[in-house]
């Protein structure tokens, strides 16, 4: 388990940082960090990993305060972004060296780290050297090296990014079950949204040094707390809007009917609805005629630009033919107030 309590840090002589943040994951579980460049994900990174200090709060890793530990005695595995991997050891060599550190005789060493070559796919591969693998290969001797000391906890940082679409897409996976398969309480850094929901069991989402939601993949997605979230995370339209009743709402396209008995006539929000949830079938509530601006063909699915009472909307789905008109599930309005 890894806990964040009220961590603040600014980075020396700027007001950069991160911000009041208070983060657990539990044991075994993957929590991805997502949010855009500059938001504070390498921050949080570096303060568990010890290369900075917070101003204030408390990091615990299974209960024990490592926060006045240094690196070394967190005894946490790192997989970076470019590996980092020794380019004239080879890959056993490269696999067993923390061990080396750890003054491990060299049989075991060796032992240890044929072992991990198993669990990470790399066999035929123990004499190469890094410069003769691919890069999803030195991926997994850079996973292998970071848990052969048997870390309390793994942290990967953007470890994807170097590879290409395909190979990213297995390599998640991969990530996914060996991690489950030992485990290992992890955190994922990622600017990538589909590897966050895809690989996490939770995703915080950060923003200015702040966390703005955590939560699981599903309820980020379909329930976000705020426009930011909402913004940030898939695709989304977005409304200003007024209750007129309970399960009554008015914004720019009309009235609308949702599913919130608790709304009270004049309370201000949001509506968010997600483009696939439009359908071009008229239901019972909330259809309306719309002007067709353009479609683009995405292969399996198609996303439709249309105007709706002057507001501009995007539907995606099965939409071969430009719509004419689309409607709306009460239950898939999402209210943000
Ligand atoms: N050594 C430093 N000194 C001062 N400010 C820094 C330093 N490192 C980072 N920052 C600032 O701290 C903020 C958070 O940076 P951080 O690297 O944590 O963001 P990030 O979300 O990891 O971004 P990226 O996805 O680009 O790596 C940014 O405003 C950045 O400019």
């Amino acid at each position: 388990m890894i806990e964040f309590n009220n961590i603040s840090f600014r980075y020396p002589g700027s007001n950069s940082g991160v911000n009041d943040i208070n983060l657990t994951i539990n044991k075994g579980e993957l929590l991805a960090i997502l949010g855009q460049s500059g938001s504070g994900k390498t921050t949080l990174l570096k303060l568990i990993a010890g290369f900075e200090k917070p101003d204030s709060g408390i990091i615990r890793v299974n209960n024990k305060d490592i926060t006045p530990l240094s690196c070394q005695q967190r005894n946490l595995g790192i997989v970076f972004q470019d590996y980092a991997l020794f380019p004239h050891m080879t890959v056993l060599e490269n696999i067993a060296y923390p061990l080396k550190l750890k003054n491990i005789d060299k049989d075991s060493r060796l032992a240890r780290a044929a072992a991990m070559v198993q669990k990470t796919g790399l066999s035929g591969k123990e004499q190469m050297r890094p410069a003769n693998l691919s890069g999803g290969q030195q991926q997994r001797v850079a996973l292998a090296r970071a848990l052969i000391f048997e870390p309390s906890a793994l942290l990967l940082d953007e470890p994807l990014s170097a590879l290409d679409a395909g190979l990213r897409e297995d390599m998640r996976q991969e990530i996914r079950q060996l991690q489950q398969q030992l485990g290992i309480t992890t955190i994922l850094i990622t600017h990538d949204q589909e590897e966050a929901m895809s690989m996490a069991d939770q995703v915080a989402v950060m923003k200015n040094g702040r966390l703005l939601q955590v939560d699981r993949p599903a309820n980020l997605y379909h329930k976000p707390k705020t426009v930011d979230v909402a913004q940030f995370v898939g695709r989304a339209n977005i409304l200003p809007a007024i209750a007129l009743e309970a399960d009554r709402i008015e914004c720019a396209l009309g009235q609308l009917q949702v599913h919130a008995p608790e709304l009270k006539a004049g309370q201000q929000l949001h509506i968010m609805i997600r483009p696939e949830h439009w359908s071009p079938i008229a239901g019972e509530h909330n259809t309306f005629a719309v002007e067709h601006l353009n479609t683009v063909f995405w292969g399996p699915t198609c996303q439709a630009t249309v105007m709706i009472n002057g507001t501009t909307i995007k539907a995606e789905g099965q939409l071969h033919t430009p719509p004419t008109n689309l409607s709306i599930h009460p239950e898939h309005i999402h209210l943000i107030s």
